[in-house]
């Protein structure tokens, strides 16, 4: 098994391109089973739920080409979903366990087909996860459900999933975009209330308009879809990863430098620059050769400011970097205060944080942080995708050596991030010889 190797203490300098982003991605290559043309997917990152998601596709029936591009960090996919309706619509449940995102092709297969069997992806490190709005609103279009032996069993008995106005009782991306694919081919205009906005919504609505999707109200939380007859294909490059360019500020926050971070939207990422701001970083916003550059000062022996934060739907504090700002919180002073509002199990980091020194405590779905800490470099073990993130910038800071053990979890969702940060000049080995 693969792990990382970081010999800490090295201010990380340079510049950085950040991938296309895994989140936006994913309902994307699902979105893609609607279309009646085959789909260009363009800055798809080259991690390996991306590859899982593809997989899930072919087991379908979907046609898919993909190319890698020169440094290996992204991949284009050509999807044709033209032989899908033939085989036996089943997305299997050894390739959805590792990857909860596989949900998302229920709501494509359903109004598309009429049919879909989808492996329900089981619980996962940080917190339970349920898929229940996503088939109370299916359910609500027509489409009858039963679970059985862990699969979602679904079909339309009217053949053409109806319009709903619907509000969903709580924000989740998923079920946003399922029911928004979904939506596209039902039966009449759809509304959508209490929708998540995430910008990867925004990303999967601008594919679908560029199939032929008619929404409205994109990127704010009510989505009205007139649902039409037919998608075609389309040719698309989705967004930056705002995850992955918020876990490089984070990095820099916590083992101090000087990074310019090329393809990246500011707007995506306020409020990570305004933490760390407020921290005491230095950011400074320029055009670049495609699109905006970002450039974050912190020099070493500038000190941190302790600051408190809280995780919310967007525009709110992203979870997917809680993790991270917590190793960037052990190297402030003062005493911050981190709660965790979307999950209910997404501190694991904290122990393997505490192993490396930090001085922290839990309550719940609180995190208090004493720091600065000197941390010294160990090995930890990665317990999920951001918490494995969390470990490699521990260890950037940490003295020695320190080992980040399981980083198939790492791999899930960031692209060559190890050959990233050495070109950043910090010292971190990949062990075990393994591929992505
Ligand atoms: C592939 C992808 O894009 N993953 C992201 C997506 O996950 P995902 O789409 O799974 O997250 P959701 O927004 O759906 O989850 C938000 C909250 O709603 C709950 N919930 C969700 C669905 C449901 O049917 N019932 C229910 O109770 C969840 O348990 C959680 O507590 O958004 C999360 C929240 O920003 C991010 O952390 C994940 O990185
Ligand atoms: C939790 C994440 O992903 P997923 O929803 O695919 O588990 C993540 O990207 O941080």
């Amino acid at each position: 098994m693969d792990r990382l190797v970081i010999q800490g203490g090295i201010p990380l300098r340079g510049r950085v391109t950040v991938s296309g982003a895994k989140n936006a991605a994913l309902p994307c290559i699902a979105a893609a089973l609607l279309g009646s043309k085959p789909v260009t997917l363009r800055h798809l990152p080259a991690v390996s739920d991306i590859r899982t998601m593809i997989r899930v596709l072919q087991a379908l029936g979907c046609e898919a080409a993909v190319e890698k591009d020169e440094p290996g960090y992204e991949l284009t996919a050509t999807l044709d979903a033209a032989g899908v309706g033939s085989g036996s619509l089943r997305a299997p449940y050894d390739l959805v366990k590792t990857m909860r995102a596989s949900i998302l092709v229920l709501g494509p297969l359903l109004a598309r087909y009429g049919k879909a069997s989808v492996s329900l992806p089981g619980g996962c490190a940080i917190g339970a996860r349920p898929v229940n709005l996503h088939l109370e609103a299916l359910e609500r279009m027509g489409a009858v459900i039963q679970i059985d032996k862990g699969y979602v069993e679904a079909h339309v008995p009217a053949g053409r999933l109806k319009a709903i106005d619907h509000t969903f009782e709580k924000v989740s991306v998923g079920a946003t975009e399922n029911i928004l694919m979904a939506a596209c081919l039902a039966q009449g205009t759809t509304t959508l209330r209490n929708a998540a906005q995430e910008p990867e919504i925004g990303d999967l609505a601008a594919m679908l308009t560029e199939m032929g999707a008619r929404i409205e109200g994109i990127d704010s939380p009510t989505l009205v879809i007139h649902g039409v007859d037919a998608l075609g294909g389309c040719d698309h490059g989705v967004i930056p990863d705002r995850i992955e360019a918020g876990t490089f500020l984070c990095a820099v926050a916590a083992a101090c430098g000087d990074v310019l971070l090329e393809r990246v939207v500011p707007g995506q990422i306020r409020s990570i620059i305004d933490l760390l701001e407020r921290c005491g970083c230095v950011f400074t916003e320029r055009e670049g050769q495609d699109g905006l550059n970002l450039r974050i000062q912190r020099e070493c022996g500038q000190k941190l400011r302790a600051k408190d934060v809280a995780t919310a739907p967007y525009p709110g504090f992203p979870t997917d970097l809680q993790a991270q700002v917590m190793a960037v919180m052990t190297q402030a002073s003062g005493i911050s205060v981190i709660r965790e509002t979307i999950f209910e199990n997404r501190f694991q980091h904290a122990m393997e944080l505490e192993r490396l020194g930090a001085n922290l405590r839990i309550d719940g779905g609180t995190a208090i942080i004493a720091g600065p800490s000197a941390l010294t470099g160990c090995t930890v073990m990665a317990t999920d995708l951001r918490a494995s993130a969390t470990l490699v910038i521990a260890g950037l800071v940490a003295e020695g050596e320190t080992t980040v053990d399981r980083i198939y979890h790492l791999d899930r969702g960031y692209a060559g991030l190890e050959r990233k940060l050495q070109g950043l000049g910090a010292r971190i080995e990949r062990v075990g010889g393994g591929k992505v």
